[in-house]
């Protein structure tokens, strides 16, 4: 039996950090996938194995099922039963993770692969198989790898699973996930995104799942975080990749040490780009059919990332290179704000509708000197969807 799942990276157009602590935010998926493909082979053989292949590092690395049941213990291996790794199952991992004595240049790969081992042991218990994981998606850097990389792979896996309601595979027009597929697809990753980030707010997996864009906030836990946006115009966006690496679990504790410093001011900041999240939210669904219309709209929402921008820099997570980005892309008027969790990685440059080519390469050109990456992405697509192999 295989399958192959691929899930999108995302952006953050407002509201990255507030949203830990409560305030609503604004994602959008973007044309960047993590393709997870699992087979499993046949159970009951001598040397079982689950394999793990990153193609985008070169890296094999495999475990015998025996060595994982040993470890790890009976497990009830259902997909549809949500568990979260306890401390003490994260320290067994981390010991099955030593073992292979990784790179030291790969060390921040390390979380991903307790996701990894959580996740397909959680799922499908100890069966032998191969997983094969390639991303378009720079990792660490504000788009959402981490998200995407656990989405695809729990699809992926419960694709694969007992419960799953579609492993007709005669009928390969119907192979896709349902609503409670997508539901349940999305709380595994968040549990596996809970071991990569620490204090996840659930955004990512929740875009990465359902896709297109979308109003995030954790309220009462009776309602709801998502709310889906319809966006009348499409939205172009220049990222740019600082190259600048960087941590989400580490700025987003850095966040929190801010609150516990100033707890007040921290409160009205995140207030503030709460107001940025809710007035964007309306702003692209507002109708806009004629130029002038267009061109108001989205000098608003320049001005609005112009804002939340200035506030990320406020709770300590710019950085000197996403600086350098926003003065640089200012002098054609452009505005640009660091997505994801800052401290470097990439930021968001908004293409105005009339901005001549001439422009646009002429600041690409500028940032490249600077050593930067740019490209740019089509906002808004498809999220976590399943092929038959
Ligand atoms: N394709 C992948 N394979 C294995 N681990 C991955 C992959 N993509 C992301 N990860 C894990 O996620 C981490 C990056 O997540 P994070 O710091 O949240 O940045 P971002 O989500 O913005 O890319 C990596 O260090 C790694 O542990
Ligand atoms: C900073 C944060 O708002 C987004 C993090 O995104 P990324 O991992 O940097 O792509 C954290 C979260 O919402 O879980
Ligand atoms: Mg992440």
């Amino acid at each position: 039996m295989e399958v192959r799942c691929r899930a999108p990276g995302k952006i953050i157009l407002a509201g990255e950090h507030a949203v830990v602590h409560g305030a609503a935010a604004i994602a959008a998926s973007i044309d960047l996938y993590t393709e997870v493909r699992i087979s499993l082979h046949p159970s009951g053989q001598e040397n079982e194995l689950l394999e793990l292949d990153l193609k985008d590092m070169g890296l094999n690395l495999s475990w015998p099922c025996s060595q994982l049941k040993e470890v790890l213990g009976d497990c009830s291996a259902d997909g549809s039963v949500l568990v979260s790794c306890t401390s003490e199952k994260l320290e067994l991992l981390s010991g099955l993770v030593a073992q292979k004595n990784m790179p030291q240049e790969n060390v921040q790969l390390n979380s991903g692969l307790y996701a990894f081992l959580f996740l397909y042991t959680s799922i499908l218990g100890y069966k032998p198989g191969k997983a094969v994981v390639t991303s378009e998606l720079p990792m660490g850097s504000g788009l959402g790898s981490s998200a995407s990389f656990c989405v695809a792979l729990s699809g992926a896996l419960i694709a694969l699973s007992e419960g799953f309601s579609l492993k007709t595979k005669e009928k390969k027009d119907q192979f896709s996930f349902r609503k409670n597929d997508l539901e349940l697809i999305s709380k595994w990753a968040f549990e596996g995104e809970k071991i990569i980030h620490g204090k996840p707010s659930g955004i990512d997996n929740t875009v990465s799942t359902f896709g297109n864009m979308i109003k995030f906030k954790k309220e009462l836990k009776t309602t709801n975080p998502m709310m889906p946006l319809n966006s009348t115009t499409p939205l172009k966006m220049l990222i740019t990749d600082t190259r600048v690496g960087r941590n989400t679990k580490s700025l987003v504790s850095s966040v929190s040490e801010r609150v516990l410093r100033h707890p007040d001011t921290m409160t009205s900041v995140f207030n503030a780009i709460n107001s940025i999240s809710d007035e964007l939210a309306l702003l692209v669904e507002s109708p806009a059919e004629y130029k002038v219309e267009v061109s108001e709209k989205e000098e608003k929402l320049k001005e609005l990332m112009q804002m939340n921008q200035g506030l990320l820099q406020c709770i300590g997570v710019s950085h000197e290179s996403i600086e350098t980005v926003v003065r640089t892309t200012m002098k054609e008027k452009l505005v640009s704000k660091l997505t994801g969790a800052g401290g470097g990685g990439c930021v968001l440059t908004f293409v105005p509708t009339l901005l001549s080519a001439a422009v646009t390469e002429k600041v690409i050109s500028e940032l490249e000197q600077c050593g930067f990456r740019c490209f740019m992405v089509e906002v808004g697509g498809p999220g976590v969807q399943v092929f038959p192999c």
